[in-house]
């Protein structure tokens, strides 16, 4: 599945839709077992969710977007296909949330092709439910640093501390994720897709209790001046950049 929303991969709600459909497709057609997600914008895997789905819209939009968002993580989170990210561009927030979805995580050896929820960064917070997606990756001491200070680890760092499983050349990406994939698939089905339900279930139930309530929250949050100032200021320093 290769992701294509340019400039930037980023995750609007048309694009997480497309997503969940594709991935929808794959899970009904026996003739597949496993999908590898990559990115077809080079030097961007993805940019996270799209800014532009959470400044300036209206409650309803903000509740629409975030069921949706909700919905894609549970989706990928427990799939029963096996789902290996060859990552091979930068992976922000969002987007580094999708790649931890996966059961296996390769990324391409480029000091640029930083990954981590940063958040903060934009004067916001991770859900509880990409919290324990990262704990659940890295242990709870270093989620709780990478967390705080928003970090952006470069494959060296997210090597060591376990946010991917393998860093390769750039031109290897794709071949490593297949290699990978050989292992996974030498298993009985049945077998490690229980054991998989068994290790993620306990983390996509505590969403799916309360993912009325999660939405409200989110509702409120994105819409309080505060946090649309904080958007928009960081969306405007995006831009500057380039001049
Ligand atoms: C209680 C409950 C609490 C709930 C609390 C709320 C929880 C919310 C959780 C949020 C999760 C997220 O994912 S928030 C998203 C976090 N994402 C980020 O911080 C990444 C921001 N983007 C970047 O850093 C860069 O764009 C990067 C990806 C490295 C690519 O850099 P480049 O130089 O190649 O490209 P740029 O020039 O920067 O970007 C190209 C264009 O894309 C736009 N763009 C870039 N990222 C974008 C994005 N995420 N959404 C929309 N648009 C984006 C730029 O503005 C440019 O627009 P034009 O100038 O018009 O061309």
């Amino acid at each position: 599945m290769k992701m294509r929303n340019p400039p930037v991969n980023s995750l609007s709600l048309e694009f997480l839709t497309e997503l969940l459909i594709s991935l929808e497709k794959l899970e009904s057609d026996k003739a597949f077992h496993a999908i590898i997600l990559t990115s077809d914008c080079p030097g961007i895997f993805s940019a996270g969710l799209d800014l532009m789905e959470m400044c300036g819209r209206d409650p309803t939009h903000y509740a629409e977007y975030w069921k949706a968002v909700q919905e894609l993580w549970l989706r990928f989170y427990l799939s029963h296909l096996v789902v290996i990210s060859a990552i091979n561009g930068v992976n922000a927030a969002g987007g580094c949330l999708l790649a931890l979805s996966c059961d296996y995580r390769v990324l391409a050896d480029n000091p640029k092709y930083a990954m981590g929820l940063n958040e903060t960064l934009l004067g916001i917070i991770a859900p509880f439910w990409f919290k324990d997606t990262l704990v659940n990756t890295v242990g709870h001491r270093t989620a709780e640093r990478a967390l705080q200070l928003g970090l952006l680890f470069p494959p060296a760092e997210a090597l060591q501390v376990g946010m991917v499983d393998k860093v390769v050349p750039e031109d290897q990406v794709l071949s490593a994720a297949r290699s990978e994939l050989a292992q996974w698939l030498a298993i009985p089905g049945h077998a490690r897709q229980l054991t998989k339900s068994l290790m993620r279930k306990p983390t996509a139930d505590r969403l799916l209790k309360e993912r009325d309530a999660d939405i409200q929250n989110f509702v409120r949050f994105i819409s309080r001046d505060a946090i649309q100032k904080a958007l928009r200021v960081y969306l405007e320093k995006l831009k500057q950049k380039k001049t």
